[in-house]
């Protein structure tokens, strides 16, 4: 099977969990609860790479009020479906220094790649460092970190759409869908 076949065969088995319209309203929720809370503290958004990049644009269309962006790149999986140990492959370049940081991201999953780079904010001299994912994955176990803004939870099943990819791929898919099979 070659890899369009596969991403083909991924699509056709995929069952969908929250449709594009679910996201949509979701996303709307999230934004009112950020400006709650960070809507005066002219915070930075970091986006975590490349999972976050359609999150991040999604939510920062939302937002109101006076915020600068970056990015950052921490790989545990690296087009793989199962993480290891991560790797730093980029850091921001705006200073954290007394800055509320806000984390966003796709997926929480077991929690690591966001731990690590909450520790290396709050290393950095933020302020504060609060976290946003669209999905937290129900697992049946503690994790190192948890999300002060989660759009929806989803059962723990391989996960694409929404910014979260399938090795690489459907990252572009408009809703959340869970894997049958990884291949
Ligand atoms: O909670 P964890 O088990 O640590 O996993 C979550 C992380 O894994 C994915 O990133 P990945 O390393 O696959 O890079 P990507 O964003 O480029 O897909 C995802 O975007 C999160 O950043
Ligand atoms: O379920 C997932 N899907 C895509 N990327 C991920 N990174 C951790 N878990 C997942």
């Amino acid at each position: 099977m070659n890899k369009s076949e596969e991403i083909e065969r991924v699509l056709a088995e995929a069952d969908c969990l929250f449709r594009e319209s679910e996201i949509e309203a979701t996303l709307d929720r999230m934004a009112a609860e950020i400006t709650m809370l960070v809507g005066d503290k002219t915070p930075l958004l970091i986006s975590v790479l490349n999972g976050g990049i359609i999150p991040t644009a999604m939510l920062a269309l939302r937002l109101r009020f006076p915020l600068e962006m970056d990015s950052i790149k921490a790989g545990r999986y690296q087009g793989e479906t199962s993480g290891s140990e991560i790797r730093w492959l980029l850091k921001p370049t705006i200073p954290l220094r007394g800055r509320t940081v806000l984390i966003i991201d796709d997926v929480l999953d077991e929690g690591i790649t966001l731990a690590e780079i909450r520790k290396y904010c709050l290393e950095e001299g933020a302020e504060a460092v609060y976290t946003a994912v669209v999905v937290d994955k129900k697992l049946n176990k503690e994790k190192p970190c948890r999300a002060d803004f989660i759009g929806v939870e989803a059962e723990n099943r391989y996960l694409f759409g929404f910014g979260m990819d399938y090795k690489s791929f459907l990252r572009n898919w408009p809703g959340i869908f869970a894997c049958k099979h990884v291949y």
